[in-house]
């Protein structure tokens, strides 16, 4: 059977905030998580259950005040991530200089690193000059220049914070298009999000809750729950008090209505095969 790679864990991890206004603020605690190299993993979780905070832990930005993270010490483990607000992680002030800070990029001769940069802003479908100043990119070029930056370090593990929350609808399905091309080359991707109708691409859901992980598993199970007597009001998705993504809700009106899914959708042409098979 093929042997699934660690990549990285976090075992019996906690997180205290510390202020000067308050004694500690608990963000979660005992908390296991294994990532396996290839795996496709959406973050989700109600306002303020810890979702950035764990991107920031993996990105090794935030200590862990209990517990421990693991990285896969054999493999060159890099991981990089893209964060929210695109500009909030810009260090230059043209597009070049941004791509400047890609490891190894140093070595290159100055034909070679030209031919290098145009590649990473190709891989994500951006056609700029390099001499482009970053603030007059829209939100959604922006935020592929980070992930272009991102990508061309090759990182193992690619995590990603809300990275379509500022983007307009075309943005964010580039944006979609252009990690879901690289994890197909074999990147690990983590994804936060509350957009829920994300988690149809992944192999599997976190969810927080209540300060602890209140979900881990497939995302059907997520949104539709498990055995014969599943129920809309009671799939650990509604126990979190989250919104289902339209198809999910679709899904449930029409099995309401006493229909019989073959298989329970995900997505658009998910839900438009089962409705077009029964
Ligand atoms: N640097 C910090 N110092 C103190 N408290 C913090 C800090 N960062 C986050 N918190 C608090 O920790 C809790 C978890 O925050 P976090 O941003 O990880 O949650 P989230 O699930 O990503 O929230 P959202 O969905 O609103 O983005 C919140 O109560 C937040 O106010």
């Amino acid at each position: 059977m093929h042997q699934k790679t660690l990549l990285a864990a976090l075992r019996q991890a906690s997180v205290v905030y510390r202020t000067d206004a308050e004694q500690g603020r608990q963000v979660w605690s005992d908390i296991t998580i294994d990532i396996f190299e290839g795996e496709w993993i959406v973050v989700t979780g109600p306002n303020g259950s810890g979702k950035s905070t764990l991107a920031s832990v993996l990105l090794g930005l935030c200590p862990l005040s209990g517990g421990q993270l693991v990285r896969e010490q054999r493999k060159r483990m890099l991981t990089r991530g893209v964060l929210q607000i695109p500009e909030a992680q810009f260090v230059g002030d043209t597009v070049e200089e941004e791509l400047q800070h890609v490891p190894g990029t140093q070595y290159l001769t100055h034909d070679e690193r030209a031919a290098f940069y145009q590649e990473a802003l190709q891989s994500v479908g951006l056609s700029i000059p390099l001499n482009r100043t970053l603030n007059t990119l829209s939100g959604g070029q922006k935020q592929l220049v980070n992930i272009a930056a991102a990508l061309a370090a090759k990182p193992a593990m690619l995590v990603l914070d809300e990275p379509t929350a500022m983007l307009d609808p075309a943005a964010r399905q580039e944006v979609i298009r252009t990690v879901r091309q690289a994890h197909k080359q074999g990147m690990t991707i983590v994804w936060i999000t509350h957009r829920l109708e994300e988690a149809a691409e992944a192999s599997r859901v976190i969810a927080f809750g209540g300060g602890r992980i209140a979900f881990d598993g497939a995302p059907v199970t997520f949104f539709y729950g498990e055995g014969d007597d599943r129920a809309e009001g009671s799939t650990p998705c509604s126990r979190l008090g989250l919104e289902p993504p339209f198809v999910v809700q679709t899904a449930w009106a029409l099995m309401a209505k006493g229909l019989q899914l073959h298989r329970l959708p995900l997505n658009a042409d998910e839900l438009a095969e089962a409705v077009s098979s029964l």
